[in-house]
């Protein structure tokens, strides 16, 4: 089945990194460009794995397509998981701040009630490789039940 990251379809359409594109046009703008490019891809037929950037969830609009048009999975991960794994990462816009620990925490709070809103299941990768994580989700999603 194919497999489309969303980042990777918007770098694609603005022809720039998103953290260039954060810097000149800022959030807000980014967020218009993310909500076309999902949309666009939700609306395809064909089935595919579509990875969403984390604050696509943020958008009620981008929610209701998720759940309208597709099966979603929750990859969740503590703050501090998270942090270990982007520790060198440069390319987050909203990481590239003094305290990133403290930024993930702070986005975890206002986005996990919106992950879980929009969750058909919930797959904890704490302490878990890539590989047990996705034959989790496979199990899950051919299981059809919701855990
Ligand atoms: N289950 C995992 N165990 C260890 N490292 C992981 C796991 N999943 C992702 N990573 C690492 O975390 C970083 C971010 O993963 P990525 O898939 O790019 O996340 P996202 O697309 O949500 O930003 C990458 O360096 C990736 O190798
Ligand atoms: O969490 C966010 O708001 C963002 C996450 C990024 O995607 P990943 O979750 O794939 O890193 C990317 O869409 C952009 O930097 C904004």
């Amino acid at each position: 089945m194919p497999f489309v990251d969303v980042d990777v379809a918007i770098e694609e359409q603005i022809q720039c990194s998103i953290r260039d594109f954060f810097a000149k046009e800022g959030e807000a703008c980014f967020r218009d460009v993310e909500r076309d490019v999902l949309a666009q891809l939700l609306s395809r037929s064909a089935p595919m794995v579509i990875a969403t950037g984390g604050g696509a969830v943020l958008r009620p609009e981008n929610r209701m397509q998720l759940k309208a048009h597709s099966k979603v999975v929750y990859l969740s991960a503590s703050p501090h998981e998270i942090a270990r794994r982007l520790q060198r990462d440069t390319q987050r816009p909203l990481l590239q701040v003094d305290n990133p620990l403290q930024r993930l925490m702070d986005l975890l709070a206002v986005r996990d009630p919106l992950y879980k809103e929009v969750a058909d299941f919930v797959v904890a990768g704490g302490g878990l490789s890539a590989t047990q994580v996705a034959q989790r989700v496979a199990m899950q999603v051919e299981l059809g039940t919701p855990g």
